[in-house]
């Protein structure tokens, strides 16, 4: 038997309202796989806790994290309350760069039973790995002169080891799939330091998988590719920002922000890794009961990949597709249904696909 322990913060916002069933989802697994639990404990770490306290999670929060095998999180931010960049610095991106989750997976893939608003999406399966830990997202700069001179300074920072670990990882990664392809994110053209220096570090460990087809693609020029012709794309690698935001437009070619999962990798399994999925916290739909769970449940179904549990992994994803293509779909996808009534829905089918 395998126990694994789990540290669920649902967080803010429709966070509360999808997590619940990626819990009931990883609880299914569970009981389906037969050898295998989860010990799971809630933290009610988000913007509210930070009215109260004045902080996103007690001071000794990375500590307690510290103690669990994985992290199951839903999102962050209250922008009305609190702001953004207090609250993911404060949390989400606090635990992403203290437990060292320097890979962000995100696939990209035309779904059964969701109409992709490309004509003709020919059945694309890209698999996204962003470098999670440094680049763009970075705590490093200023502002001085307040008024009309103000000067704002912002600084990206890429390391050697880290630029090398994230492009590593994609070509390994490339390697267990069938197509063999990594397509690098990069604008060497306009940003003079970091850009340059990623395409000579994606040309150097490039070497070393021969057998690995790669090219380099300008971010603006990829993000039209990725509507254009997203089936021509396989593993794609890319800076923390432009990762990010390519990850937002691939759900927007699969249908939706509210399915697209994403899991934050500690490769070396040192510390543990964050599922989550790629939406925010969602406010202009949160309360209304419509919120999308299919991000948060496929979610779960990449961390029961991570532990190993591919088989029940892949027939929760199943039930999902089986769900969408029954038509019990929430509105962000054109349909009617709650997000109780899609949680319910792959459940159900989760269990009988546990059955056969
Ligand atoms: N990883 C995280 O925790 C993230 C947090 N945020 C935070 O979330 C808050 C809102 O940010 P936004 O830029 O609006 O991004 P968002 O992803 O929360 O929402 C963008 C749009 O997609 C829709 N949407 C998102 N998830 C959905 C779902 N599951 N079902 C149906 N519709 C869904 C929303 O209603 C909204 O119209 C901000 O505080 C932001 O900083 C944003 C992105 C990621
Ligand atoms: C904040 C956000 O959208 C992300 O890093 O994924
Ligand atoms: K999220
Ligand atoms: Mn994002």
């Amino acid at each position: 038997m395998k126990n694994i322990e789990i540290a669920v913060i649902p967080g803010d916002g429709i966070g509360k309202e999808v997590v619940p069933f990626g819990v009931k989802a990883l609880e299914l697994a569970a009981e389906i796989h037969g050898g295998l639990s989860f010990k799971m404990q809630e933290f009610p770490w988000s913007c509210e806790y930070y009215v109260e306290h004045g902080r996103m999670m007690p001071e000794n929060g990375i500590d307690i994290l510290k103690n669990f095998e994985a992290i199951f999180l839903g999102a962050v931010g209250l922008p009305k309350t609190v702001p953004d960049h207090v609250s993911l610095w404060g949390l989400l991106i606090a635990i992403r760069r203290e437990m060292k989750q320097y890979i962000n997976l995100r696939p990209v893939k035309q779904m059964r039973g969701v109409r992709s608003p490309l004509a003709d999406p020919k059945g694309f399966d890209i698999l996204v790995v962003r470098e999670n830990a440094e680049g763009e997202y970075s705590p490093i700069g200023g502002r001085m002169i307040a008024g009309n001179d103000e000067i704002v300074v912002q600084n990206a920072v890429f390391t050697r080891s880290g630029t090398e670990r994230a492009i590593r990882f994609a070509f390994e990664a490339a390697g267990k799939r069938d197509r063999k392809f990594v397509t690098s994110a990069t604008k060497s053209n306009g940003i003079i330091h970091s850009m340059p220096f990623w395409d000579e570090v994606f040309g150097q460990v490039g070497r070393e998988f021969p057998e690995i087809q790669q090219t380099s693609t300008h971010i603006d020029a990829l993000s039209a590719f990725f509507v254009t012709k997203p089936q021509t794309l396989d593993v794609v690698v890319a800076s923390n920002l432009f990762g990010d935001i390519l990850t937002d437009l691939g759900a927007g070619i699969m249908g939706s922000i509210g399915i697209a999962p994403s899991a934050n990798i500690n490769p070396d399994r040192k510390y543990p890794s964050m599922f989550e999925p790629v939406h925010g916290s969602a406010p202009d739909i949160y309360g209304k009961g419509i919120a999308n769970p299919v991000g948060q449940m496929w979610t779960a179904k990449m961390m029961l990949d991570f532990f190993g549990f591919e088989d029940v992994g892949q027939l929760l994803l199943d039930s999902i597709e089986d769900t969408m293509e029954a038509g019990i779909i929430t509105p962000d996808l054109g349909g009617k249904a709650s997000t109780t009534e899609v949680g319910e829905a792959i459940l159900t089918k989760f269990k009988e696909r546990g059955r056969r």
